[in-house]
């Protein structure tokens, strides 16, 4: 066991990340007002290359008008591949009211992407007299950026978030499909004649999972592109909750209540987790480091696991 203590991550709720292209502006209010804890307004690839100017200064007029509300507001902008992510952040910052919580990077591929964005940043803050430090939020969504992601999550104070963004990464790494997050048909192995589906985004959540907890980043989900199949997007969502991951995106409204669902600790879940916390303080206090619940073993790990649950629970509820 390493003597470093692992960081805590940002203790805020990031259960659904509703987004919505900056290009429609009939939908803020609607997203404002929806369950979600944070909200993403995009700059990115739901808007078309011709709306690009338009949807930065939609997003620019909503910072001031739209009421979030206890929302975490970020934006996503435009790729550091692109001509238009300079003007993104520069705009934004220069413009954007005090209410803009978050920037999310798409396609990060190395530690020196979220450098660049923070440079920039750094310099219009100071120079705008910005007193509320913007955050990051990043995409995994590229062979370049699962490769990288430890040193992606190590790479500027600012960040707070990392996703996995199923359909880039996809195309990134030559995957024969086009189904955005989910179930594969293709993936699965044969076994006595019957077919047993695996998971293929198993191995990068969990990548993501361990560069963000290493360095106190919140692991996130990311799109479920059919949102007409919420056994799909439920199933979904609670492989990546088991795997450790704190929420996962909505992109379209119905998601919100389904990622909620899972990403919340369940009662009974909660009280088991109380339980264990008790039966453990009252082994403790007879000088024992184990012992049983509802016949299997408990020990001083099992506090640690429990308390994963509660604090999630307590994080919730202060909310
Ligand atoms: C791979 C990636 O990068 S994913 C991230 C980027 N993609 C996005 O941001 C896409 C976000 N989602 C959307 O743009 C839209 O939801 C779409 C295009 C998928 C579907 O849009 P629509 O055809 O309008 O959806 P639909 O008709 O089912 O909408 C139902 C209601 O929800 C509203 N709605 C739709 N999308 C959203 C949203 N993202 N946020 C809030 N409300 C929404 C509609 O306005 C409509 O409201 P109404 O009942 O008051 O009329
Ligand atoms: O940006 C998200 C993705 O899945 O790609
Ligand atoms: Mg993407």
């Amino acid at each position: 066991m390493s003597f470093r203590i692992q960081p805590a991550s940002p203790a805020r709720p990031n259960r659904c990340q509703l987004f919505g292209p900056g290009s429609r502006t009939a939908l803020f209010e609607k997203m404002a007002a929806s369950a979600a804890d944070v909200i993403n307004l995009d700059l990115e690839d739901s808007v078309a290359p011709s709306d690009k100017d338009t949807a930065r200064a939609n997003i620019i007029q909503a910072t001031h008008e739209v009421d979030w509300n206890t929302k975490y507001l970020s934006v996503r902008i435009n790729g550091l591949d692109t001509p238009y992510w300079y003007r993104d952040v520069v705009d934004l910052l220069e413009q954007a009211s005090d209410r803009l919580d978050q920037i999310m990077i798409p396609k990060v591929g190395c530690a020196a992407d979220i450098y660049a964005v923070d440079a920039l940043v750094t310099a219009i803050e100071r120079a705008k007299g910005r007193t509320k430090p913007i955050s990051f939020e990043v995409i995994i969504e590229s062979a370049a950026g699962i490769a990288h992601a430890e040193e992606i999550a190590a790479a500027s104070p600012r960040l707070q978030a990392m996703s996995l963004g199923a359909a880039d990464f996809a195309a990134s790494m030559g995957m024969q499909t086009t189904g955005i997050g989910g179930t594969q048909e293709n993936y699965y192995m044969l076994h006595g004649g019957a077919s047993y589906w695996s998971d293929p985004w198993h191995w990068a959540q969990a990548k993501i999972v361990a560069a963000c907890r290493t360095h106190g980043v919140l692991p996130v989900d990311g799109p479920f592109g059919d949102f007409s199949d919420d056994d799909g997007f439920r199933a979904q969502a609670r492989r990546s909750a088991t795997l450790g991951m704190v929420g996962k995106w909505a992109i379209h409204p119905k998601q919100v209540a389904l990622a909620n669902e899972v990403f919340t600790p369940s009662d009974e879940s909660v009280a088991d987790a109380r339980a264990i916390l008790s039966a453990m303080e009252e082994a403790k206090a007879n000088g024992q480091g184990a012992t049983t619940y509802k016949g299997k073993l408990i020990d001083i790990a099992s506090m640690k696991q429990a308390e994963v649950i509660v604090k999630q629970a307590e994080l919730i509820a202060r909310t």
